[in-house]
């Protein structure tokens, strides 16, 4: 079992220690990790956010685990140097085009959020986010309007090829997950012809998959509806930039986004599973970073996911998410979550309760 650890910038360092701690702390057989540079220090470094070294890595690797990037030193920087393109290069070169973000409330844990308890215990969707395509990956530039100002463009796209996997992964995954079997497919179907490419797409991929609810709703709506009704939803399924937007406001209600993994899976297969990427859904946070104050929690339940998706680990899985619930539960809370607790010592309340 060979991991890549791409510890990035700012608090991915911080945080990705922990998680690696943690891995180490199962003792788990013939597990080897690797560390490889990523984003803003990798160009530093190396003169790219993505070199050929890491991506090398990546692909000789069955999982990757990955901090967060981004640098506001390098913000002023050609697109392709910045840190964020080593995230997204990562995404497209190794073909990971479904993200994976469970958002749920555990148990006993619903104070943590802003909603009411009642509204907060019914928290429990997974986000199915496209990753390889969408006005993320299409032709853009900057040129000189009509009104001879300056004027940035990119170009949204999806094909039906590109929504037909994703939703069969969707529906999938609706099979597999809680007793819902429910997909909210989310998009801008009333204003883009992009999304309405996807919503008939996602109609027709439906057919396969009759056991399975399928809805619809726009993305402003969805928005609205993730907080007043989250009992609503089971798997939202969305393009990358309706999804990245969502589940950083779904982490909101479930407390903090100190608190979300994730998963991004193509179809390679490893020896030992699917080969993935695993990372928070945060970023490398800036403000709080060198300060010992991440909260470590979302990169620890990445890296369950990986041991549940890439190794097939299930029981050592389970036992790091009942780690963390067991931590919340004892009061072990990081500044996001109003508590006085840093990296380290949440990294080790987690380690205790292994
Ligand atoms: N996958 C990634 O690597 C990724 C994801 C998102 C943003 N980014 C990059 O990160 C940089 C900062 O972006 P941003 O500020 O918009 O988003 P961010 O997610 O880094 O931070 C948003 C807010 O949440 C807080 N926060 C985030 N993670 C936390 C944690 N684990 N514990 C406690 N608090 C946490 C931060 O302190 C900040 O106030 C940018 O360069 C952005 O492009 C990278
Ligand atoms: C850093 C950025 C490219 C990335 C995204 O937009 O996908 C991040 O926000 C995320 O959620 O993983
Ligand atoms: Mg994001």
């Amino acid at each position: 079992m060979k991991i890549a650890v791409m510890p990035g910038d700012g608090i991915g360092p911080e945080v990705t220690r922990e998680a690696v701690q943690v891995l180490e702390a199962l003792s788990l057989p013939g597990l080897t990790l690797f560390d490889a540079d990523v984003g803003g220090m990798a160009y530093k470094r190396h003169g790219h956010p993505l070199p050929q070294e890491t991506l090398t890595m990546a692909r000789e690797s069955d999982a990757v685990l990955f901090g967060a990037v981004g640098d506001p030193d390098c913000d002023g920087l050609a697109r392709h140097l910045r840190p964020e393109q080593a995230i997204l290069g990562l995404r497209k070169e190794l073909e990971l085009f479904a993200n994976l973000r469970p958002a749920k409330v555990f148990p006993g844990l619903e104070h943590l959020s802003p909603l009411s308890p009642e509204k907060a215990a019914q928290i429990d969707m997974m986000f199915v986010r496209e990753l390889n395509g969408d006005v993320y990956f299409g032709d853009k530039g900057t040129r000189i309007g009509a009104d001879g100002s300056q004027e940035g463009w990119d170009m949204m796209s999806y094909s039906e090829k590109e929504v037909t996997r994703i939703a069969h992964v969707a529906f999938r995954t609706a099979r597999a997950g809680d007793d819902k079997n429910r997909v909210t497919s989310v998009d801008k179907a009333n204003v883009l012809e992009t999304s309405q490419v996807w919503r008939d797409t996602v109609i027709k991929a439906a057919a396969p998959h009759p056991d399975i609810a399928l809805d619809h709703m726009y993305v402003d709506n969805a928005a609205m509806q993730i907080i007043t009704n989250p009992g609503a939803f089971g798997v939202i399924l969305t393009g990358n930039l309706f999804g990245d937007i969502l589940s950083d406001l779904a982490s909101a209600a479930v407390g903090s986004i100190g608190l979300l993994a994730s998963a991004s899976m193509g179809e390679r297969q490893s020896a030992h599973g699917t080969f993935g990427l695993y990372e928070p859904i945060h970023g490398s946070a800036p403000d709080i970073a060198g300060q010992g104050k991440a909260n470590p929690m979302a990169t620890i339940l990445s890296a369950a996911m990986m041991l549940r998706h890439s190794f097939g680990l299930e029981a050592e899985a389970a036992r790091i998410e009942a780690a963390v619930a067991g931590a919340l539960a004892d009061g072990i809370h990081g500044g996001d979550l109003g508590g006085t607790h840093g990296t380290q010592a949440i990294g080790e309340a987690v380690r205790e309760r292994l």
